[in-house]
This record gives C-alpha cells, sequence and structure tokens, in this order.
C-alpha cells in the first residue's frame, strides 16, 4: 500500500484526489490538510498530492522535502526561477523526489505533445486557455508550459507575423516565451485550451477540453504511484510516464 497524504484537501482538486486515494486498491489516505490544519497530519505518508495555491506550495514543498516525504504537485505557479528553486532545494535532501506536472489529464498532455510536434511547420501560433471563473491565476500552468515548449519546438523560427501598431493593452495577450496566450474566464466552463497554428492558407486547431475533475485522478494516481522510482529527484511534466519523451 502507497500511504498518501493531500494537500488542499477541501478544494476541488483536493477533494477529489482524496476519493481517487480511497478508491484505488494500492492507495491509502493518511490525512487531508487544508488551510489551518496542521502540515504534521501527513506524517507517515510516502507521497503528499499538493493542489493548493500557487502562493502556497512553495512553503509546503520544503516541509515535505525537508521531512523526506515525496510530492506531486499539481499547483499552478512554476516558472524557470520556482524550479530552480526547487531543484536547489532538492540537491539538499537526496532520496526526496518531485513531480511537478501542469496538467494531469492524459488527453491535455496529449495535446501539449501533438503541439509541440505541429509548431516547426508553421508561422504562426498562439494559445487560447478558457478556465472556470474561481481559478486565482492568469494565464493557466498548462498554457504557460504549452508556450515554452512550442517556442523550444520554433527554434530559430522568423518571429511571427504580426503587424500590429495600435493595441488596447492586453487585447494581444500575455507573451509567454514568444508566444501570445490569451486567458478567458466564463462561468459554466473547467478547463480548455486550443492551441492555434497557421500558416499560408491553412490552420490547425489542437483542442482539449476537461468536462470534470475526474479526468485528472489516472494522472494523479500514475504520478503518486511511481514518483519514488523516478530517475531524477525533479520531473517536470507526466511525458515521461506516459513514455512521451
Ligand atoms: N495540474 C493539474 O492537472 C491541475 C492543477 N490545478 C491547479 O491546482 C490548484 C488548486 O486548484 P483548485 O483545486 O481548483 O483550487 P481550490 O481553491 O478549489 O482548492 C485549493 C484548496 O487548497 C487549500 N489551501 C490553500 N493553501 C493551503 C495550504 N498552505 N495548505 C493546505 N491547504 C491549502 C484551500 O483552502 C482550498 O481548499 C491551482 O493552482 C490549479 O491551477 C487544478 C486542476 C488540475
Ligand atoms: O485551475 C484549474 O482549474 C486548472 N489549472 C491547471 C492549470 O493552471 O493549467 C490545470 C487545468 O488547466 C485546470
Amino acid at each position: 500500500m502507497i500511504k498518501v497524504g493531500v494537500f488542499g484537501a477541501k478544494g476541488r482538486m483536493g477533494s477529489e484526489v482524496v476519493k481517487a486515494v480511497e478508491a484505488a486498491e494500492d492507495t491509502e489516505l493518511v490525512a487531508g490538510v487544508d488551510t489551518g490544519d496542521d502540515r504534521d497530519r501527513v506524517r507517515g505518508a510516502d507521497v503528499v498530492v499538493d493542489f493548493t495555491h500557487p502562493d502556497e506550495v512553495v512553503g509546503n514543498l520544503h516541509w515535505l522535502v525537508a521531512n523526506g516525504i515525496h510530492a506531486v504537485v499539481g499547483t499552478s505557479g512554476f516558472d524557470e526561477e520556482r524550479m530552480a528553486g526547487v531543484r536547489d532545494l532538492l540537491a539538499e535532501h537526496p532520496g526526496v523526489n518531485v513531480l511537478i506536472a501542469p496538467n494531469f489529464g492524459i488527453a491535455a498532455v496529449l495535446m501539449m505533445h501533438f503541439a509541440v510536434k505541429a509548431a516547426p511547420y508553421f508561422d504562426s501560433a498562439e494559445i487560447v486557455e478558457l478556465h472556470h471563473p474561481n481559478k486565482a491565476d492568469a494565464p493557466s500552468g498548462t498554457a504557460h508550459r504549452t508556450a515554452e515548449l512550442v517556442a523550444g519546438a520554433r527554434g530559430e523560427a522568423e518571429p511571427m507575423p504580426d503587424a500590429t501598431t495600435s493595441e488596447v493593452p492586453g487585447a494581444r495577450g500575455a507573451d509567454v516565451s514568444g508566444v501570445r496566450v490569451h486567458a478567458l474566464r466564463v462561468a459554466g466552463l473547467i478547463a480548455h485550451q486550443e492551441v492555434i497554428f497557421g500558416t499560408h492558407g491553412e490552420t490547425l486547431k489542437i483542442r482539449h477540453d476537461s468536462m470534470s475533475r475526474e479526468s485528472f485522478m489516472p494522472g494523479v494516481l500514475l504520478g503518486v504511484r511511481r514518483v519514488s522510482q523516478l530517475p531524477e529527484q525533479l520531473t517536470l511534466g507526466l511525458e515521461p510516464l506516459l513514455g512521451l519523451d
């Protein structure tokens, strides 16, 4: 049995993780921790899953790593600088592993993978992410990561065509690694993203839709099962666990 703790246990994602961990045959819930609870409640866990808040997750990670507990992190907000901080932290604690996945949806990971494959063949690439209005951060962690991956796959390609000289601030979205990202917050939605590519006379749209938060659970459980055996102390994204690297 893998002993699992959950940080953010009363939240939209954390409450699903609690149910998934309780339902799986090879995992056992040690405790759920939410705001105001003592982190000590997860002592004895092999792995803790964190779905909290971008402003809280780093403090949680420091506590977990210092206490020798592997972490599976879904919370967004991990840019290059933050990743470097986690790498430094892990260097002081050999034997502890951290998996940070911007998106645990298997189809979402495939959407990012296909976008990387498509990117070198197009002049233009822009990302539209659409989420529920209770989301704390914009753009989403998934969109941020997709933009970085698409930019990397474009390599030394020409700058994207864009004749805009007059702009209402924000109208062209955020520039993430040279890729424009547009964030919509709409009641009734959960999590959705389109990557739109264009070249002469042709466009390609790659779209992913999360219809329920349950859809993230197979990916979270995969992370819980595999985090302790990952070859690197820090893994970004579910891709290597799915054989997609
Ligand atoms: N990687 C992925 O596949 C996914 C990632 N997310 C990310 O997960 C995070 C949480 O999203 P939601 O569940 O929608 O938010 P939420 O607001 O519904 O839940 C967060 C919960 O964490 C609790 N919390 C805040 N600080 C805490 C702390 N220091 N210790 C323990 N609990 C704490 C809050 O009280 C709340 O109950 C966001 O960053 C979101 O972007 C969301 C969905 C999928
Ligand atoms: O807050 C959410 O809901 C989601 N957050 C993650 C992100 O920021 O990419 C993953 C998914 O988009 C849902």
